[in-house]
């Protein structure tokens, strides 16, 4: 493209070997070209058109009116203008504009409202001109910028992946076929061709972050790096190809541990923590239809393999634990904040029915298994427990089940718990929950925690004299050790073992 009046740069739109999709939409006989008669989008739209023109196909320029600047009109006018001066001259292009209506909510960035409903529009026109193939003029630097700015944001890999080549979504593919072209080989087409494009106003207003990047901060860095571009872009490829093989093993990972049911609690023990962490986010992904925010994922990997049952607010959804799975579902009022993490059903977490406490018992694989201490008398006696192997411990004097748990993190270590001592509650113990917090009055945890009385029924476990567990609760934040080779958690349920 640079510096030529060859339309090179529409080839790859018409004959990039992007498989079955750009055939398909090539196929139509249409292309669609999202054109704001800005310089980038002037470009592609005249080298798409004349590339069309020598294959006999049709291109069909969609242009969203956002209605925010009082310069719109005049961009349709010149839009219009544009396209019809070359179909005079022959070439096979129409115009089609859309005005959006509405405007961003309440603490909506503007840009992001734009975005959206521009996309949105976008979509709708091509689909109502019929075509399956659209075009837009994003290009290197663009690709480079939107690297930094999620960086900056502190993006995963998802993030830092900008923007694909091409995508389907929705029976249409969206292309950027200059991705890879530098800024100024658009602007020597453009001079190649003498096209006059819009200067859009919004561009010089660093009110939007990107317009503030490439005025204030693109400048700078390029005079100190001048590979920066051909650097970031490279890095938003590597990060695209990390996010393939996560995508990859999330879809293996998933096919083996979740169903129409839900996803089997026992995912986060069979997988690394990496593993599950991405098992997990791909799967709330897929059921809400949209990403899920990372302090719940975190949330979701510490608190919902040691539940028996929960919910956790997921916007318009909950995540429920229900016997052994987790769902999303729609949210229901009144908002439960939190998960429970007592085996009985709790009043607040009026899920399915179950016939007896068994049915919230999750399905978690047990390494081992060993019976109640045969000196244990009664729930009121104190009696000490090897529990220095995963697996379940039936405690009928107690009424109820404790399980040794492998976790992947804030666990403590199976060979500490080779002499445990149960103990019932005798008034005044101390329990911390986090291991920043101090110790407070158990009584007050349980009750912050919302942990009802027939919840916080069970021993409590004491490694010599200092509290390691108590109902309801989990660990106490002291005995938890961060370096221990094979961590494990406890959980109490009570019910027939
Ligand atoms: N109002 C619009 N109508 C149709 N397509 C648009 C519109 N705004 C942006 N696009 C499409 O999205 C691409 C990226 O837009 P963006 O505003 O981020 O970049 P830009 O560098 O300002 O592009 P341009 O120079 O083409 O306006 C554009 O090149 C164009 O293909």
């Amino acid at each position: 493209m640079a510096g030529s009046a060859t339309p090179r740069a529409a080839e790859p739109a018409a004959g990039e070997s992007a498989g079955p999709s750009t055939d398909r939409g090539v196929g139509s006989g249409l292309v669609a070209v999202a054109y704001s008669g800005g310089r980038d989008s002037t470009a592609l739209l005249h080298a798409t058109t004349c590339s069309a023109d020598q294959l006999g196909l049709r291109v069909v320029a969609l242009h969203i009116h956002h209605g925010l600047s009082t310069q719109a009109d005049g961009w349709v006018s010149h839009a219009q203008a544009q396209v019809d001066a070359w179909a005079a001259r022959g070439l096979p292009v129409t115009l089609q504009v859309e005005r959006l209506s509405g405007q961003p909510a309440a603490g909506e960035s503007t840009e992001a409202w734009a975005r959206a409903g521009r996309h949105a529009a976008l979509r709708r026109m091509a689909e109502a001109a019929g075509a399956d193939l659209l075009l837009l003029a994003h290009h290197r630097r663009d690709q480079a910028e939107t690297f930094l700015l999620q960086a900056l944001r502190g993006a995963g890999a998802a993030g830092l992946a900008a923007m694909p080549k091409r995508q389907w979504r929705h029976g249409l593919c969206w292309a950027r076929p200059w991705l890879d072209q530098p800024r100024e080989s658009v602007e020597a087409y453009l001079s190649a061709h003498r096209l006059e494009f819009i200067d859009d106003d919004s561009n010089t207003h660093t009110r939007f972050a990107r317009n503030h990047l490439r005025q204030a901060v693109w400048p700078a860095l390029l005079a100190q790096a001048p590979g920066a571009e051909t650097a970031l872009a490279r890095a938003a490829e590597w990060a695209q190809q990390a996010v393939a093989l996560q995508r990859e093993m999330a879809e293996e990972d998933l096919a083996r541990w979740s169903d129409d049911d839900g996803l089997r609690q026992a995912w986060a023990q069979a997988l690394s923590p990496a593993r599950a962490l991405n098992a997990l986010r791909a799967w709330l992904h897929r059921e809400a239809g949209r990403a899920a925010p990372s302090t719940l994922v975190q949330r979701l990997m510490r608190e919902a393999p040691l539940a028996g049952v929960g919910r956790w607010p997921f916007g318009a959804h909950e995540v429920h634990l229900y016997r052994g799975r987790l769902r999303v579902e729609a949210a229901s009022t009144p908002r439960a904040v939190g998960s429970t993490s007592s085996g009985s059903s709790s009043p607040s977490a009026p899920m399915r029915r179950a016939s007896s406490p068994l049915d919230f018992l999750p399905s978690f694989p047990s390494v081992a298994c060993s019976a109640a201490p045969s000196t244990a008398s009664g729930p009121t006696a104190r009696a000490d427990l090897d529990l220095s192997q995963p697996g379940r411990y039936p405690l009928p004097d107690w009424g109820g089940v404790l399980e040794v748990l492998l976790v992947a993190e804030r666990g403590v270590a199976a060979s500490r718990l080779s002499k445990v001592s149960l103990r019932p509650r005798e008034g005044g113990e101390r329990f911390q929950a986090h291991e920043r917090g101090l110790p407070r009055a158990l009584k007050k945890c349980w009750q912050s925690a919302g942990i009802a009385a027939p919840q916080r029924d069970g021993p409590l476990l004491y490694l010599g004299d200092t509290l390691l567990f108590a109902p309801g609760l989990g660990l106490d934040a002291r005995c938890i050790d961060p370096d221990a080779q094979a961590p494990v958690a406890l959980r109490w349920t009570r019910g027939p073992g």
